[in-house]
């Protein structure tokens, strides 16, 4: 199924525009799962299996598997997302950026090693970078606009002429020139609201990933009004902290599963 189908499929099937990152921290798990070999598989499928009913995706971090020497564990992850919840969207967060004979090779990765279904990815290198995500035409390609950290407005702000900020410049460029196939999405900050409006604007009902909420303060209703499409929807609105690691004791599965329920429900709240 293609990555907006599914996604759409997901919005209205789980009641949910809540997206669960997985950054997986091993400083943080908790004491049952310390010093386990495979802690980070057991650790975020614990947090798949508790949360699942309230998403509309999850989002693993591919740095947090990487650095860690975890890859296949981030593999075996995928595997059983994809088994065991197969309707869920699987949004590879990787922000990948090169020339184009290397980003075939980060697409390959992302399509073919972990089979995912959407990749974040950086356009600042130009759109020989982005095209090989964009043959893949079935999946996803969800592509930085306005990144929710402090430093963001270093470059995202600058005048690009006309008084017009190089990440709206972003937006209109993706919405009108490269998103041929309809498989584009956007990220935006929720730190930003007032943006997040001017992306929307911009954009339609193009969906848009929006990090920020949760650890990074981000408002969740400011966030629902400026980002809703016209269906009131086309938002995957993403926390990764404040729900992976809500406790730390032994009932951190349920602790997930209830900061993840009751973001959902603020977020449907604010609908
Ligand atoms: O592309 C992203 O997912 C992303 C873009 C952005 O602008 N800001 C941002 O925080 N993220 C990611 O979203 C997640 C946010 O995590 P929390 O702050 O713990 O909810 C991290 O994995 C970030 O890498």
């Amino acid at each position: 199924m293609k990555f907006t189908e599914k996604l759409e499929h997901a919005w209205t099937h789980a009641d949910s525009m809540l997206m669960v990152g997985l950054d997986p921290d091993p400083q943080r798990f908790p004491a049952e799962l310390k010093g386990k070999p495979d802690a980070i598989y057991e650790f975020c499928k614990g947090v798949i299996d508790a949360t699942a009913p309230y998403v509309c995706g999850i989002k693993p971090q591919i740095a947090y598997f990487a650095a860690q020497r975890a890859e296949d564990q981030l593999e075996a992850l995928c595997d059983y997302l994809r088994t065991a919840y197969p309707h869920l969207p699987l949004v590879l967060d990787a922000k990948r950026g090169d020339i184009g004979s290397t980003a075939e090779q980060y697409a390959a990765e992302a399509f073919e090693r972990y089979r995912a279904d959407a990749v974040t990815v950086n356009p600042y290198m130009g759109f020989d970078s982005v095209e090989p995500y964009l043959a893949w035409e079935e999946k996803g390609v969800i592509i930085l606009c306005r990144t929710s950290n402090k430093g963001g407005s270093d470059l995202q702000f600058l005048d690009v002429g006309n008084g017009e900020p190089l990440y709206l410049h972003v937006a209109s460029l993706v919405a009108n020139r490269w998103n041929k196939n309809g498989q584009c999405a956007l990220v935006v900050g929720a730190t930003f609201p007032n943006e997040i409006a001017k992306v929307r604007e911009r954009v339609g009902d193009m969906p848009l990933l929006i990090p920020g909420i949760g650890a990074q303060g981000g408002d969740i209703g400011g966030t629902v009004a400026a980002g809703k499409n016209s269906a009131g929807l086309g938002m995957m609105i993403n926390s990764s902290r404040a729900i992976l690691y809500a406790s730390n004791g032994d009932d951190w599965r349920e602790a997930a599963a209830k900061a993840a329920l009751d973001t959902r429900n603020a977020i449907n709240a604010a609908k």
